[in-house]
């Protein structure tokens, strides 16, 4: 394959991707696999070799004797590959011998153990661990500080495994935690069968750790079950262009976004959508004027926020305050009652922009909730699913401004939309309450949904989460287009013909 990447370096962005040609979406830009991967610092145990959570008992490896693994059968065999190395292996079994290793040290100190195989890296691939070397670590701004005191642990658990041996040493650990903190992807780490529980880890991947940061993206990044990261162009890229992940939640207002990547990346964003209080038009961050009230307040500086409609000042701490108190208010509902969820969209919504991060958080949490109820409730009710069409149709347009192009949120988005349109169209016609000319309606609305999210599902690893969405997806495109013959079947044998609408026509379902 040629190389579809350029590593460039800038004085701002350090080393960073660009286009090497021209791009379409959906276009693979690389792979990678991890260089590591581990639990993150607060993880559970999780074995050693396959990253299965260890709930309540584990074994320990026959031949090192210190690696906790999965008990039972085993690790199973459709995760290949194993993460206790053999290196590693000895390397414990050494240490158990010279120095009384034990695995309940290994078990208090899992939250090292993704820097102590980095390390190990040194001697097993000093190749790898060379580019490792160069990834940028914000060593000098992170010296002092509280992360560096919270390192110590991993400094002095390293330091007791006999792997260093003066104070230099000690930096050198404090250089591998930075490299891991400012350069890690986060990974899923495998479900336990059947109850779904799993680990957070996080890996470093060489190459695509190189990709700079823009708060909307030019690509969409996945790693699969295996743990291989692919990244693809979300949208059509020009030869020279730099290539862009989001390292934040396009969700996330610019505050809680800038927060983030000045916490945990070391830089201050000044994207587009950073530099506009209106965050591209979504006011994904304003509240509602509280003078005029029907304009949005926006942050326009440290100490202000305006009305776009009336250009009435307030002081920052008047609208932080009201912000924050519909904040707290959502930390505190049952997320998962249907109830709660309303009835805050139904207060919030009064104080909010229509967009706004905390009710878009409540719109996903309350379209999940349906979703689950839907499924569930042998009969449900028509204005169950009418409401969880109208929570989705509300997030797509904010998607499509955010996440522009190939997106995995858009593409769920777009699949349960579809799944909706299907469901209600059915009932309607069951029940008599539209022909079938209006089912046909319905169902060819919702293909159009289903075929924009498989367009965007394709690019999905296999054995991903999405993969397998993209699998059911296309079992119930074939599903759907089967129930169209039957319905157009129907038509014909009462004598009638079935005209499309025309595009500008508004099914039904979806007043
Ligand atoms: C994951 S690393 C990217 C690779 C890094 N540039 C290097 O040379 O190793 C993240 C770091 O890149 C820089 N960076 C990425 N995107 C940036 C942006 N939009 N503005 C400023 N700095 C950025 C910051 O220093 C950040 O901590």
């Amino acid at each position: 394959m040629t190389t579809r990447y350029e590593i460039q370096i800038s004085d701002l962005l350090g080393r960073y991707l660009v286009a090497a040609k021209d791009l379409k979406a959906g276009e693979n830009i690389l792979t990678d696999e991890p260089f590591v991967l581990g639990p993150t610092s607060d993880s559970a145990l999780v074995c050693f070799n396959c990253y299965l959570p260890l709930i309540s008992k584990f074994l320990v490896c026959k031949n090192c004797a210190v690696a906790p693994i999965c008990p039972g059968e085993g690790c199973p065999e459709s995760f290949p590959k194993r993460w206790h190395s053999k290196s590693e292996c000895e390397f414990f079994r050494n240490l158990k011998l010279t120095k009384s290793l034990n695995p309940m040290t290994m078990v208090q100190n899992v939250g090292s153990l993704l820097v102590l195989r980095a390390i190990l890296k040194k001697d097993t691939d000093p190749q790898a661990w060379a580019e490792f070397m160069k990834l940028e670590t914000h060593l000098d701004e992170r010296r002092n500080s509280s992360i560096w005191e919270y390192n110590d642990n991993t400094v002095k658990f390293i330091t007791t495994l006999g792997l260093l041996d003066n104070v230099l040493d000690e930096s050198l650990v404090q250089k591998v935690c930075a490299a891991i903190d400012v350069n890690s992807f986060e990974v899923r780490g495998p479900p336990i069968p059947v109850l779904g529980y799993s680990q957070p880890l996080r890996g470093i991947y060489l190459k695509a750790s190189l990709l700079a940061h823009d708060c909307v993206g030019n690509t969409h990044v996945s790693i699969n079950d295996n743990n291989v990261l692919v990244c693809h162009a979300s949208m059509d890229l020009k030869k020279g262009e730099t290539i862009y992940y989001n390292y934040t939640d396009p969700l996330k207002g610019t505050s809680l976004r800038q927060h983030h990547l000045r916490i945990g990346k070391y830089f201050k964003c000044n994207c587009e959508r950073c530099k506009d209080s209106t965050e591209l038009g979504t006011y994904l961050s304003s509240a509602i004027c509280p003078e005029c009230k029907t304009g949005y307040v926006s942050q326009s500086s440290d100490q202000q926020w305006d009305c776009h409609e009336c250009k009435k000042k307030f002081e920052h701490s008047k609208i932080w305050h009201t912000v924050q108190c519909c904040s707290d208010k959502f930390d505190v509902i049952n997320k998962k009652d249907e109830k709660e969820l309303e009835e805050y969209i139904r207060n919030v919504s009064k104080i909010l922009a229509p967009n706004h991060y905390l009710l878009l958080e409540a719109t996903q949490r309350l379209a999940g909730v349906l979703r689950d109820a839907i499924n569930r409730e042998p009969h449900p009710t028509k204005k169950l699913m009418r409401r969880k069409l109208q929570l989705c149709k509300e997030l797509l347009p904010v998607l499509e401004k955010l996440c522009p192009g190939i997106s995995s949120t858009k593409a769920i988005t777009l699949y349960e939309i579809h799944v909706s349109l299907v469901q209600l169209a059915k009932k309607l016609f069951d029940s008599r309450e539209i022909t079938g000319n209006g089912y046909m309606d319905e169902l060819m609305n919702a293909e159009k949904y289903l075929k924009r999210a498989l367009e965007m599902l394709f690019i999905e690893p296999g054995n991903s989460p999405e993969g397998e969405l993209c699998a059911k997806a296309l079992e119930e495109y074939r599903a759907l287009k089967a129930t169209m013959n039957n319905v157009l079947d129907g038509i014909h044998a009462e004598g009638k013909t079935y005209v499309p609408p025309c595009e500008t026509a508004r099914p039904i379902t979806e007043n």
